[in-house]
């Protein structure tokens, strides 16, 4: 929610006839890099008046304009007032609405005196495309978790929101609650870069309220000359494509599936991968640097299921609902911050001890310290 208001108009000059520069107007414009959360960075105070016009003076009878000022959103949002009227939908950069006009200068009409703006509130709402995402490298199986999931009423219907159309399924329930599902394109390394279907692809993530990460249990490897990627990579990788396209990305509440549980190996494959995903420090460690992202997600569950036989689909299901009814919001791991964590966690549980000499045999047969 944003205060705005057009520019005061300028003086008029009777003993003349001189007229006073119109106010600047405030305006929306769409731009590519922009979040609704950089708008609250840059903008603490939400604030945006735009210049005053000129008054009219013997030099320059008209007195010159107020500046416009203009406020970069994301693309893909909706301008509405403080009530909900839709004063405009930017749905590519570079597009703009008009949410406030300036004031009139002063002139023969006005007995030449300006107009002043009225101020207002507007409100920027990034337009959603779907509750969830799915998010996965080619082959993960996210069509077909998809068409499992959207068995019982198969509606799958094509969004026409650009060029590129994300499938949305509806999930069906019981109660008749629906949930749609994004089916995007295979991520591929480097899609922040716009190598394969890149930012097309990217931009979706961007508008559905919580991901759906999918992986391979068995890892995959997309041509014969690109690397070997197991399961673990794969999670790492992604959350490293999303963070360098936005990094807030990250932050959406997200579930992990680990699809194909059918394949051999899975179930011991499955508990390496959750070690894994435990201390991902640890095993990021053996990755490459350009691999490892600055945070890890922090899965608000792990869910193996297999698309081709069935396998946890109905837990699947329930599990998408239950994380969309609660109110939750990820704080994801950050390396940084976790030995702090550690530190301050660990300082803390030292200085509750009451005689040194306890503290060893305190802290090793104490319960485990969880840092999440
Ligand atoms: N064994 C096994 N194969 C699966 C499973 N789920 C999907 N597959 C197979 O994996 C391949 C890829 O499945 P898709 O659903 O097309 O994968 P996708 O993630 O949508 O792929 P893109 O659209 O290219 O990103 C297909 O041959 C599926 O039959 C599963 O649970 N088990
Ligand atoms: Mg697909």
């Amino acid at each position: 929610r944003l205060y705005v208001r057009g520019g005061s108009g300028g003086m008029g000059l009777p003993r003349l006839g001189g007229q006073g520069g119109d106010g600047g107007d405030v305006y929306v414009v769409a731009s590519k890099d922009m979040t609704l959360k950089r708008i609250k960075d840059k903008y603490p105070q939400k604030r945006f008046v735009a210049g005053s016009g000129e008054n009219s003076s013997v030099k320059a009878l008209k007195g010159q304009r107020g500046k416009d000022c203009s406020i970069l959103a994301p693309v893909g949002i909706t301008v509405t007032t403080d009530d909900g009227r839709v004063i405009g939908d930017l749905n590519a950069p570079g597009e703009s609405v008009k949410v406030a006009k300036g004031g009139s200068g002063g002139s023969f009409h006005s007995f030449f005196n300006p107009n002043k703006a009225k101020p207002k509130h507007i409100r920027l709402d990034l337009k959603l495309i779907a509750d969830m995402g799915l998010v996965g490298f080619p082959n993960a199986g996210k069509s077909s978790l998809l068409t499992a999931l959207s068995n019982a009423t198969p509606q799958i219907a094509s969004y026409a929101f650009t060029t590129l159309k994300p499938e949305i399924g509806k999930l069906m329930y019981k109660d008749h609650k629906q949930i749609s599902v994004a089916d995007l394109p295979g991520l591929i390394e480097g899609a922040h870069l716009n190598k394969g279907m890149g930012h097309k692809f990217l931009k979706h993530v961007e508008r559905t309220k919580q991901l759906l990460f999918v992986v391979d249990v068995g890892g995959f490897q997309l041509a014969s000359k690109t690397p070997f990627r197991s399961a673990f990579e794969a999670v790492q990788l992604l959350t490293k494509e999303l963070e360098l396209y936005k990094e807030e990305l990250v932050s959406k509440p997200s579930l992990l599936v680990v699809n194909k549980m059918d394949l051999p190996d899975a179930e011991e494959k499955l508990a390496e991968l959750k070690i894994q995903l435990q201390s991902p420090e640890e095993f990021c460690s053996l990755l490459d640097d350009d691999m490892i992202p600055k945070d890890y997600i922090n899965f608000k569950q792990i869910l193996p299921v297999s698309a081709l036989t069935g396998f946890g689909i109905e837990h699947l299901k329930n599990s998408i609902r239950q994380s969309l009814d609660e109110e939750w919001f990820p704080v994801p791991i950050r390396k940084k911050d976790l030995n702090s964590s550690i530190f301050s966690a660990a300082s803390m549980a030292f200085s509750v001890q009451t005689h040194p000499l306890n503290m060893n045999q305190k802290t090793s047969s104490g319960p485990a310290l969880v840092v999440h």
